[in-house]
């Protein structure tokens, strides 16, 4: 980048369609062959309000900054203005956003926590550092090509173990190295556990968050918990090293929620050494990927799930859904699949325990990341409408506009503090007593979130107006919230079902000399 210094006079002179410059945030561009390729057209630049002049007020109103991060536009850089400093400074990796709201309070500098703890801060520190300079640009480039996560980031992620993280505290952990040892597997909690979900979804891309680790939080819990002591010690290596993947395989066409209604059958051979399997599977989260599917089944007894590994008779073909492919949402057939009775997870008959033993574990994930994406909506529309100029004056001068803002932040509020209440009582409850404790605090939670969520998407595009709508530039990453934000609502138990459930489990808790 060139370093020569102008006065404000000498930018003024280059304003003609042969000669043209501007000044942006206190740098002297050179657009003069730039404008027939700017995609905003050349009259926007040739305005007497534009060329030859400071139009950093007129830029942010249309773009984002990142735009003059891209190496094509960095190099029309020609200079600097004399005696002038850049006002913007865009976060750097790791860094906190000091913009109100965009972060907990436990992250806000002056704010307090009674729950979080130096070893969640450091930790913190280090996976946004990791999240901002290895996810967040693989999710950028892979992401908006449809394509999976890359294999240098999953071998990063595997170095720091992060994918054994991402299924919370727990034996598995036993003897890894976390986070090149900055957290002890002894001292890694739920806390913990809240910071990667919350983490990841800052990488501004859902499908491509699913792809990296949809699979596994739901499908690999029923192996660790299920089962046998030779399977998890082939299983569990090969998928904490990023060298395999695993996946969930529960809803079919035929059924979704209804686990009793399913069709794939599992039947044993004469011998009994085998199952063989067939049947259809369907939106299965990272299917296109996996080497393992953790798989609901028919069987004689009733319902028993197995591990099928991808052999021959497994076939998987990508199902479009509202975001983007590198989820590797999968319909998955198993034909004649043949699979040792070894790798039956959990009893035979006793699969619908197998499945409900995960499920608080699977929503109050799904809790956590919507928590942080209501945020990240609420970071994106608060710079908005401090710097969008409608009807002459900042889009926050309209009330109706800081209305709208007010319900976002004390929905995202009021779901973080529970949440957090949650987290805690995790960290104190045995797994049964989280079981019956907590199972309609998160059922309640995951609802209200979920709902809250589908609010903010609505008001978001509402605020940013057509660019709500555009899948590309301002309102990119509003456009992206909107079309998938339903995606929470239904998985892991739709939102009106599971309010339902919090108000079953209240009422079967009710004391019996409880009355008005
Ligand atoms: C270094 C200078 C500039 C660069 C590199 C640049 C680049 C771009 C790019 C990449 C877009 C596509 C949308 C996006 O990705 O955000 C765009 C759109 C646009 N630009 Fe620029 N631009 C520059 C300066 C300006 C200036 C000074 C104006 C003055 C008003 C302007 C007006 C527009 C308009 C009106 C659009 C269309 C916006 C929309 O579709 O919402 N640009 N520009």
């Amino acid at each position: 980048m060139s370093t020569k210094v102008f006065t404000r006079q000498d930018v003024e002179s280059h304003n003609q369609a042969g000669d043209l410059w501007v000044i942006i945030d206190s740098k002297v561009y050179d657009l003069t062959k730039f404008k027939d390729m700017h995609p905003g057209g050349v009259g926007v630049l040739l305005h007497s309000d534009v060329a030859g002049l400071d139009a950093t007020e007129a830029f942010y109103g249309l773009h984002k900054g990142e735009v003059l991060d891209r190496p094509q536009y960095k190099r029309l850089v020609i200079g600097t203005v004399k005696d002038e400093e850049p006002l913007v400074a865009p976060p750097g990796p790791g860094d906190i956003s000091l913009v109100p709201y965009a972060e907990p309070t436990w992250l806000t500098p002056g704010y307090y926590s009674p729950y979080f703890k130096e070893t969640h801060r450091t930790y913190q520190k280090a996976i946004r550092q990791f999240i901002d300079e290895v996810i967040t640009p693989d999710a950028a480039f892979n992401g908006s090509r449809g394509k999976r996560p890359s294999t240098e980031v999953n071998e990063k992620m595997a170095e720091l173990n992060l994918f054994a993280m991402s299924l919370g505290p727990g034996k598995h952990l036993k003897g890894l190295k976390l986070m090149n040892g900055l957290v002890t597997p002894e001292e890694f909690d739920p806390f913990h556990e809240l910071i990667t979900s919350q983490e990841l979804v800052r990488c501004g891309d859902r499908g491509y968050g699913d792809g990296i680790i949809g699979g596994l939080v739901i499908g690999l819990p029923p192996v660790i918990n299920f089962g046998s002591e030779e399977l998890k010690q082939k299983v569990l290596p090969e998928v904490f090293s990023g060298k395999k993947f695993i996946c969930l395989a529960i809803s079919e066409a035929h059924a979704g929620s209804d686990v009793f209604g399913l069709q794939t059958s599992a039947e044993k051979t004469e011998d009994g050494k085998h199952w063989i399997i067939n049947g259809t599977k369907k939106w299965i989260t990272g299917g296109m990927y996996a080497d393992y599917f953790s798989t609901g089944c028919k069987t004689e007894d009733g319902f028993t799930v197995i591990l099928i590994p991808r052999v021959e008779g497994v076939e998987t073909k990508p199902i479009k859904t509202s975001y983007s492919p590198s989820a590797g949402t999968a319909y998955v057939t198993f034909d004649n699949v043949k699979v040792p009775v070894e790798n039956t997870l959990g009893p035979e008959g006793g699969g619908i325990f197998v499945i409900l033993s995960n499920f608080n574990h699977e929503r109050w994930v799904m809790c956590c990341s919507s928590a942080r994406s209501q945020r990240y909506i609420i970071e994106r529309c608060l710079k908005w409408i401090n710097q969008r100029k409608a009807f002459g004056k900042p889009l926050a001068n309209q009330p109706v506009v800081r209305a709208k803002i007010a319900a976002m932040i004390s929905r995202a509020e009021a779901i973080q503090a529970w949440l957090e209440n949650i987290t805690y009582q995790m960290c104190n409850m045995s797994y049964k007593q989280q079981a019956s404790k907590l199972a309609g605090q998160i059922a309640l939670l995951k609802a209200y979130s979920t709902k809250s969520a589908q609010q903010t998407a609505q008001d978001a595009v509402q605020i940013f107006g057509g660019r709500g709508i555009t899948q590309s530039g301002m309102g990119a990453e509003i456009e992206h919230y909107y079309r998938t934000v339903t995606f929470d609502s239904l998985l892991g138990g739709s939102e009106d079902v599971l309010a339902d459930l919090g108000v079953r489990q209240a009422i079967k808790a009710m004391p019996k000399n409880s009355k008005l």
